[in-house]
């Protein structure tokens, strides 16, 4: 489907089950896969970045089994025998470069067009201070990437950036290198893959923005993956606007929560259960709230639709220390603020961040995804919560790559006819 055609305006009310969380999936597959034995997944990510992780491991050998809604895993991987073709996913491409590395033999792993924009040097410069041999276009500054694996040492490595996929990507390779690896963020990240590792039986410290792996053998566990809390974010600002929602079973642990910091902060009605992971959303007078480099990391994927919320809260929201935004599916800052506009609120770009005036109510728009999953959907919360009439939202393909199914809960939450697919 190219358009899909939002009608506002509309409650938003009842309880939605959001798919897997993403970043848990990727690290699911890819650790049982280097795990010796069998592991089970239950609850995995349904969208294409996941789909295309999975494909990477069974060309690696991995043997991959889907039997309803359980994921078997058969761990056991080797140079791949082709192409590695990660879609869409900057996670995906990320941590199996970082895979790669540590195995003997050569990969070459590529992606969309949108992900052969983004930055691997992040990952190149780390990867070849441990001993592996990186190239890609442009220096090896972008995809398509070769990496040639095996004999890697351990390194202290303080990462530039706040980047959960750049951590991860070295405690992987650093899973076979001789002796421990270290990562030092300049802000801490999510901590999925150091969560998971010691799951699977691996020593790993964690101090503050400090972390070291310790290399050995990975002990096949199973996994139940929680509801992405990224994908709430979208349902529990469209009860915010307007309607009372619902979203239980998320993951709320380090890094994924901040979202709800923020929207507190804004005013929001909010109940969390941590105890289930359930998150309750009423409508509320929304106030704005400013953001910072310390901020971001927490709310990385969800500043699109916290855009939106600003956007419909009282006074103005300045987000800083956000440059990241820039090198995501699409540039998160430029996209975001053309959203904003098109819906006729008065937003700025500036270089690390944006400013928003907050206005009561939207106008219908045209928008323009630019191939990034988030700004369709943020775009589809503030048509429906805020623009009276049609908006059109070109390029809604781009959900599939996290939530196929986010035109179908939209329509199970705002009711038959709040959205269907547009020519054209
Ligand atoms: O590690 C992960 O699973 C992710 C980390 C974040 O990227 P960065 O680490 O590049 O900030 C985030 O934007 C991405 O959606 C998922
Ligand atoms: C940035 C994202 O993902 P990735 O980096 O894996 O493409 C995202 O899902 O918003």
């Amino acid at each position: 489907m190219g358009r899909l055609r939002v009608s506002g305006i509309r409650e938003v009310k009842g309880v939605v089950r959001v798919p897997g969380d993403k970043s848990v999936s990727h690290r699911a597959l890819i650790l049982s896969s280097l795990a010796e034995g069998v592991s089970t997944i239950s609850g995995l990510s349904g969208g294409e970045d996941v789909a295309a992780t999975r494909r990477a491991l069974v060309r690696m050998g991995a043997d991959i089994t889907v039997d309803g809604a359980l994921v078997r895993v058969e761990g056991g991987v080797r140079e791949p025998d082709d192409v590695l073709d990660c879609g869409n996913a900057g996670t995906g491409i990320r941590l199996l470069a970082g895979m790669c590395a540590g195995i003997d033999g050569v990969s070459v792993l590529t992606g969309d067009r949108y992900l052969r924009r983004r930055p691997m040097d992040r990952i190149a410069v780390p990867l070849r201070r441990m001993g592996a041999h990186v190239d890609g276009r442009e220096n090896g500054r972008v995809a398509p990437l070769v990496v040639r694996g095996g004999g890697l040492r351990g390194i202290t490595y303080a990462s530039p950036v706040a980047s959960a996929q750049v951590k991860s990507s070295l405690l992987l390779a650093g899973l076979s290198a001789q002796g421990s690896t270290t990562v030092i963020e300049p802000h801490p990240t999510r901590r999925h893959t150091e969560e998971m590792l010691t799951a699977f039986g691996v020593r790993v410290e964690v101090r503050e923005e400090r972390v070291t792996v310790h290399p050995g053998p990975l002990t096949a566990t199973d996994v139940a993956v929680p509801g992405d809390p990224s994908q709430a974010a979208f349902w529990v600002v469209a009860g915010l606007l307007g309607g009372e929602v619902e979203v239980p079973g998320l993951y709320l642990g380090h890094g994924r929560a901040g979202f709800l910091d923020v929207l507190s902060r804004m005013g929001a009605d909010l109940d969390v259960d941590p105890a289930t992971g359930t998150v309750r959303a009423r409508a509320s007078r929304l106030r704005g709230a400013d953001l910072e480099a310390s901020h971001v990391p927490g709310v990385v994927d969800e500043i699109p639709i916290l855009a939106v919320a600003a956007a419909a809260a009282e006074g103005s929201t300045i987000i800083s220390g956000a440059a990241e935004l820039r090198v995501k599916e699409s540039d998160r800052i430029a996209s975001t603020v053309a959203m904003l506009r098109a819906f006729g609120v008065a937003a700025e770009e500036r270089p690390d961040g944006m400013v928003i005036h907050g206005r009561p109510a939207f106008t219908p728009a045209e928008v323009d995804s630019r191939g990034d999953h988030r700004i369709a959907m943020a775009a589809a919360v503030a048509a429906i919560a805020r623009a009276e009439g049609d908006t059109a939202i070109a390029g809604w393909e781009a959900v599939a790559t996290s939530y196929p199914g986010f035109a179908e809960d939209l329509v199970g939450v705002a009711g038959a006819g709040a959205c269907a697919p547009a020519d054209g």
